[in-house]
């Protein structure tokens, strides 16, 4: 893992240099991914990068590990709680909806607008610093689409996107992320109990072999072939309409 930990290290310094930037922020949730990701950054701009904690109706639980992630490798940090905001913003918005709120959509409305929120803080950050937001996506996320398309899903650099989930993992450890968090059971937090692979309805050990050719059963291959056919428009650029008439050609 000393090699990955510093090919990537390498390579963020030289997307922030080709940027023009000054260093790098990350949101710090207390899971796996971001905490691998603040050792990253911490290691490529010491002294230029930021993590940043952002409750929102969060388990306790989370923000401590959270806190110990930033400490165990000397990351600065800083907590911006995001609950009252979240409320205010989903509670007009359910408003001015009325009678067209749909309450069918709505813990998965509320759930992305969390998501939404805390990228609109990093990259408000992020201008601030003149620094780059950094992605967490994983490998297996990334293949799935199990993020929120232009919230935890829109960065400017990601960094560990072809690592699997357990390679993600052990990469934690080589690093010094904190044992809890290493063998924390990965969560989005975007509703009381969630858990990745509950929601998902397979593993992380089926996903990984997946991706490395491994043979997994049909019940899980069913799944990942769904999620990814289902969310191939988050990993792609908007589709675009071009109307003929004009000259103008903006790629
Ligand atoms: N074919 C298509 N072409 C273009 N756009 C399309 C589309 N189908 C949907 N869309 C658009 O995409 C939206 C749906 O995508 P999106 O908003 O992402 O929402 P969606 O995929 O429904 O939900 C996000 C999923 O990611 C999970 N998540 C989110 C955040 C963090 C984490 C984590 O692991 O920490 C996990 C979350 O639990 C949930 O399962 C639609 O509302 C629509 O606007
Ligand atoms: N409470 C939070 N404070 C700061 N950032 C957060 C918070 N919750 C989520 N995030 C950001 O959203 C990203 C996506 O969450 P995700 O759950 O996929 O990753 P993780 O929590 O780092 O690891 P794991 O998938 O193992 O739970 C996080 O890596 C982090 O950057
Ligand atoms: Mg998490």
């Amino acid at each position: 893992m000393k090699d990955t930990a510093e090919a990537i290290v390498a390579w963020l310094r030289e997307q922030v240099e080709a940027a023009n930037a000054k260093g790098l922020v990350v949101g710090v949730s207390g899971g796996l991914d971001s905490a691998v990701v603040a050792h990253l950054i911490k290691r490529a701009f010491p002294n230029d990068s930021l993590g940043v904690m952002m409750p929102l109706k969060s388990n306790p639980v989370d923000m401590e590990d959270a806190g110990e992630v930033v400490e165990s490798c000397d990351l600065q940090s800083l907590t911006i709680d995001l609950t009252a905001t979240h409320e205010t913003m989903y509670s007009e918005i359910r408003k001015r909806l009325g009678n067209t709120f749909n309450q069918q959509n709505d813990r998965m409305a509320d759930a992305n607008l969390r998501a939404r929120l805390r990228m609109s803080t990093l990259y408000t950050i992020a201008t601030n610093h003149h620094y780059l937001v950094v992605g967490t996506d994983n490998a297996a996320e990334w293949y799935m689409g199990y993020f929120t398309k232009y919230g935890d899903g829109a960065a400017d650099l990601q960094p560990i996107i072809d690592l699997t989930k357990t390679e993600v993992r052990e990469l934690a450890s080589y690093l010094g992320v904190p044992s809890q968090v290493v063998e924390k059971k990965p969560s989005a937090d975007l509703w009381a109990g969630q858990t990745d692979e509950a929601e998902m309805g397979t593993t992380y050990d089926a996903i990984d072999a997946f991706l490395k050719g491994e043979p997994v059963s049909e019940a899980d291959q069913a799944i990942i072939d769904k999620m990814h056919r289902n969310t191939a428009h988050k990993r792609t650029i908007p589709n675009q309409f071009h109307t003929k008439k004009r000259k103008i050609t903006a790629k």
